[in-house]
């Protein structure tokens, strides 16, 4: 009967473990986004953003819900490292891409970056979630602003697509990229200030849960 009990407790009590990277140009505000996760979830305090120094490789930092572990995994941005980041694809349940929002200087880059995720196959069914981060900022794009930015740079590449022969998309590939555009979630929010940080993981908390990837493995608590 003990045992029952005990198994029947460990049961219901099972933690699911999902991963989220966090991914996007360097400076986007990754790390800074990370931290504050850490300070609003977890007993102790993230790291302050005058104590944060460009990502070399990787941070992580791990939050309990309810009913999930969020295992988060801040991927360095600079130029020279983002070739790690298709090594963690296979294995996350949910992306976060940062974008600056108040940077219009490197949008064209960051949008560059962005679509080679997007159309990434290891990670075409996971869910994606575009921040427009530095929303505290006066000179940052809105939601609004940065979803018409990316779409116009999307129409723009696909017209010099069409005119040069050697770049060339399947049909299946284009449908696939138009329905992850067309259900593309993009969120507000400011990694110094917090603002819409819950919102954010509120989101991918729910996503991961009907995510068709499966969980890691089950941790009780
Ligand atoms: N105003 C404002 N500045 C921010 C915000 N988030 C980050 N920053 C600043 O942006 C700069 C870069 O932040 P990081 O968090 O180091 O950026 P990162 O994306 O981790 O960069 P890499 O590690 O190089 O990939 C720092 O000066 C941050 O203080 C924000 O929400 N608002
Ligand atoms: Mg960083």
């Amino acid at each position: 009967m003990y045992h029952l009990l005990k198994g029947l407790h460990e049961h219901l009590t099972r933690k699911e473990e999902f991963s989220v990277i966090i991914i996007g140009l360097d400076g986007a505000g990754k790390t800074t986004l990370l931290e504050k996760i850490k300070t609003l979830y977890n007993d102790a305090p993230g790291l302050s953003p005058d104590k944060i120094a460009p990502t070399v490789g990787q941070n992580t930092g791990t939050i309990t819900l309810p009913s999930s572990i969020l295992q988060f995994w801040d991927l360095g941005g600079q130029r020279g490292i983002r070739n790690i980041w298709p090594k963690y694809y296979d294995d996350c349940h949910a992306v976060a891409y940062v974008i600056d929002a108040e940077d219009r200087e490197r949008l064209g880059e960051g949008w560059e970056v962005f679509d080679a995720v997007l159309s990434a196959p290891q990670i075409l069914g996971v869910p994606l979630l575009l921040l427009a981060n530095k929303q505290d900022s006066p000179l940052s794009l809105s939601v609004e602003e940065i979803r018409h930015d990316y779409e116009d740079w999307y129409q723009r590449k696909l017209e010099s697509a069409r005119r040069d022969t050697r770049y060339g998309q399947g049909e299946n590939e284009r449908m696939a990229r138009k329905e992850r555009i067309a259900s593309l979630e993009v969120m507000g929010v400011s990694a110094l200030e917090g603002t819409g940080v819950r919102e954010a993981v509120d989101w991918l908390f729910i996503r991961v849960q009907n995510s068709r990837r499966e969980p890691q493995k089950g941790v009780n608590m």
